[in-house]
């Protein structure tokens, strides 16, 4: 992924598609399916509802249970199966049982065996599923695709969760036919290259939130720091040095001044890396070199980061708002109201103070404001209504074209991305 750039798709070489399926071909050659489990269910669903004769192949055709498949898909035997398949075989069983389909070898040469199935564990080291499967099946073409699909989202055609299926696979021709298959289904097909990185496609549905990790240790350091700062500041030294006892403030009004404290840290750790950036272009004179790896993986976090920022301003802006609501606060109206009475004044209307706080105020919100702007257009999903030029605009308030500047090249690395969005402003 193009680090520090959200706008670009989450995988290289992405295949365009277009929102409306391609009209699938009623020629469309058999697909065959191994297993009749949840996954093989699923696939046929979805591969008779784009056009696709299916047959399933089962150890006991005879058990399944009438009506679990849709209709005209036929139920065979697994050697039946097979040589009634013309060209592509889903593997759908789990991979503990993939050397029980060796009897198969000779019907499934030459056809391309694409295998669904999931890591276990993350990271392992050991050869991927599919690397195992093709080393059972040298004479078939195994790819690798559709694992990051849950039986679930096949089956509702991908109008819910994600649409993207990694695939990859050592034989060109058979990961285009994937492709093209995966394109019948409505699915967003990218491709991974070789089926080395099978690796890396069965662990993606293992891995959670894999670029959130460092900004939220950043955003909980931040947090217990500066929550123990104002502990010290406001509730411990009092109590210490004068007896006073603020512990009351410890679950709101502390917590309320940690958040905004943490909230403009981490915005400034935001357009922090970009203005590195880009004095190191300055200083090395050439934009063109390579950043630090540290550099490029903090510029790859500035979207977590904004949002935490976003996050945290937002929390501020609800404490705040609910200061007034608390028992505290009533007490602490009441005595004033009460020391005025005693006092005789009448009007206690001071200017400087009611424009001080209208002003602090009116800024706060203005600046909450800002922030949910960038954070929505931040969003993959949001950024990608926009033309590059209004994203740029909103994001750093630079209008590109005007000022002659041109679009992201279309780099396959992704340093070279970073590099040149350092260079045109400091957006998320
Ligand atoms: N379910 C999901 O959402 C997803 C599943 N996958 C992958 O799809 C594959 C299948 O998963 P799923 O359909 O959920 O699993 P199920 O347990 O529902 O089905 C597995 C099927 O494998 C077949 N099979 C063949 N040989 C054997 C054997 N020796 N022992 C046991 N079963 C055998 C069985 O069919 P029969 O009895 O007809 O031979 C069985 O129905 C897995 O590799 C999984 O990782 C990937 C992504 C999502
Ligand atoms: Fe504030």
């Amino acid at each position: 992924m193009p680090l520090g750039d959200m706008r670009t798709p989450l995988l290289s070489n992405s295949f365009d598609v277009p929102e409306e399926p391609l009209p699938c071909d009623p020629g469309n050659p058999t697909v065959g399916i191994l297993g009749s489990g949840d996954y093989s269910r699923s696939l046929a669903v979805r591969l008779v509802a784009c056009g696709y004769r299916v047959v399933v192949g089962s150890r006991n055709p005879k058990h399944i249970a009438i009506g679990q498949f849709p209709d005209g898909v036929q139920l065979l035997t697994q050697r039946e199966a097979m040589v009634g398949t013309e060209k592509v075989v889903f593997a759908a069983l789990y991979p503990e049982h993939y050397h029980t389909l060796v009897g198969l070898r000779d019907v499934l040469a030459g056809k391309v065996l694409v295998d669904v199935s999931n890591a276990t564990k993350l990271n392992s080291g050991e050869p991927s599923n599919a690397e195992r499967l093709a080393e059972l099946f040298p004479e078939s073409r195994v790819v690798k695709g559709f694992n990051v699909v849950s039986a679930w989202a096949l089956q509702t055609g991908a109008h819910d969760g994600s649409r993207q299926v990694l695939i990859s696979s050592d034989y060109p021709e058979a990961k285009r036919t994937v492709i093209q298959l995966a394109r019948c289904m409505s699915f967003l097909a990218v491709d991974m290259g070789g089926l080395a990185s099978s690796r890396h496609i069965e662990d993606a549905p293992l891995r959670l939130f894999p670029s959130w990790g460092g900004p939220l240790m950043v955003t909980f350091l931040l947090i217990l720091f500066f929550y123990g700062y104002n502990f010290l500041r406001g509730v411990l030294m009092p109590y210490l040095s004068r007896g006073q006892n603020n512990f009351y403030q410890l679950p709101l009004e502390t917590v309320n001044e940690t958040l905004p404290a943490v909230a403009l840290v981490i915005l400034a750790l935001v357009y922090l890396p970009g203005l590195w950036a880009a004095a190191l272009q300055l200083v090395r004179g050439t934009k063109y070199s390579r950043f630090p790896g540290w550099l490029d993986h903090w510029m790859g976090r500035r979207k977590q980061l904004g949002l935490l920022s976003f996050l945290c301003a937002g929390l501020h802006a609800v404490y705040s708002m609910c200061l007034t609501l608390r028992k505290a606060s009533q007490y602490r109206l009441l005595d004033a109201a009460y020391r005025q009475v005693k006092a005789g004044v009448e009007h206690s209307w001071e200017e400087t103070q009611v424009w001080r706080s209208d002003l602090y105020l009116s800024s706060g919100i203005l600046g909450l404001g800002v922030l949910t702007l960038l954070a929505i257009t931040s969003l993959p999903s949001v950024g990608n209504a926009l033309s590059w030029r209004e994203f740029t605009f909103v994001q750093t308030g630079k209008d590109t074209s005007r000022l002659g500047e041109s679009m992201p090249p279309p780099s396959s690395d992704p340093r070279g991305h970073s590099q040149w969005r350092a260079a045109q402003g400091l957006e998320w």
